[in-house]
């Protein structure tokens, strides 16, 4: 299901736990299922109150917090694409340009590796060789844009977060940064950057995860600074693989560190911390635990691009670990379609990381 042409994803659906499991309870920093009171407190009695919550009023504190991150939920798609409405009749954009991606706005180096990985002989020790490879998590460093285009990538998100218009945030953690898709990206600039560029890379790096079967994704942007956002809690991504780009500006600290595969915790986790080279990705499993540190100064965007596979996927919800529930959605909803039993490609190993 190629929405290469331009035209609007359809058959996408999201999960149904979209609406009940990973509730994120900012002041204790974690993540909850909810389904009524009493399940909260026999599931979640003892933790929470380990991380503090101990009165009536803390936890009511807590029901009050879930209620409203669910109903925000439920309200989401909706407002989603009435935000979008607004933004395409009356954003004018500062550099309408960088909406159609063009090869000069992406590195000669990241040019040349995808080039070898389109070609007929491409191998994984291949890649290996022009990619860097951070630790043994399969965390790979490699050039994605030119530094020019990072700095006026951020211009034009500033011109958007300066402006009027109705603005989403990037999910339950971050309260700063942009929507891509709210923005108008992703027909002209996030798909194609996804299906010509980073699936042919992908399919080396992760052909056990559905690397070489991308059909969708959800992209946006991050800010941190001393006023707004300072660090990312510990998370996974509703993905099978992430590009997370660091495009500027100028901070100190905020490295990300990496831990387990979701689907596989040791009891004592190595952490793997790494730092931001503007205008550099970093492509990792979408499962991988991992989590910002704080920022000391200055201000950090980095570009996220969830990639999903509708083959992984439809299997076994990432979010839920069961086999979906279908929900309906908009655009690429949560990277599900309703695929006729057994249409798994052949080749996709569903993730057999455990
Ligand atoms: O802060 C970052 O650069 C990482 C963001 C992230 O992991 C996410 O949004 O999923
Ligand atoms: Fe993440």
């Amino acid at each position: 299901m190629s929405t290469g042409t331009g035209s609007p994803a359809r058959g996408f659906f999201a999960c149904a736990c979209f609406h009940t499991d990973n509730v994120f309870l900012r002041r204790y920093g974690l993540h909850v299922s909810y389904r009524d009171e009493p399940q909260l407190r026999r599931d979640y009695g003892l933790v929470l109150g380990d991380h503090g919550c101990r009165s009536d009023e803390d936890f009511n504190a807590v029901l009050e917090e879930i209620q409203k991150e669910v109903q925000r939920r439920k309200q989401l798609d909706h407002q989603s694409m009435a935000r979008k409405a607004i933004i395409s009749q009356c954003y004018k954009p500062k550099h309408p340009e960088v909406y159609v991606l063009q090869d000069s706005f992406l590195a000669p180096e990241f040019l040349e590796t995808v080039k070898y990985c389109t070609s007929q002989d491409a191998d994984l020790q291949g890649l290996l060789r022009r990619i860097d490879s951070i630790s043994d998590k399969r965390i790979y460093r490699l050039p994605v844009f030119t530094e020019e285009f990072c700095r006026v990538f951020i211009e034009e998100m500033e011109n958007f977060e300066q402006s009027e218009m109705p603005k989403g945030r990037p999910n339950t953690m971050n309260n700063y940064g942009v929507l891509l898709n709210e923005l108008g990206f992703y027909e002209a600039f996030i798909t194609p950057l996804r299906e010509k560029y980073l699936q042919p890379i992908t399919c080396l790096l992760y052909p056990d995860c559905g690397g070489g079967f991308l059909d969708s994704h959800k992209a946006f942007l991050v800010k941190y600074s001393l006023h707004e956002d300072l660090d990312l809690s510990s998370h996974y991504d509703n993905a099978e693989v992430t590009l997370n780009v660091s495009l500027g500006k100028e901070f100190t600290e905020g490295n990300l560190y990496f831990g387990d595969l979701r689907q596989a915790p040791t009891p004592v986790p190595k952490y793997v911390e790494i730092e931001h080279v503007v205008s550099q990705g970093l492509l990792h499993h979408g499962g991988q635990i991992h989590g910002a540190l704080p920022v000391a100064s200055g201000e950090r965007w980095n570009l996220i691009v969830w990639m999903r596979s509708s083959a992984v996927r439809n299997q076994l919800c990432p979010m839920c670990n069961k086999k979906p529930e279908l929900v309906d959605a908009e655009g690429f909803g949560d990277g599900f379609t309703r695929s006729p039993e057994g249409d798994m490609p052949k080749t996709v190993d569903l993730c057999s990381l455990i």
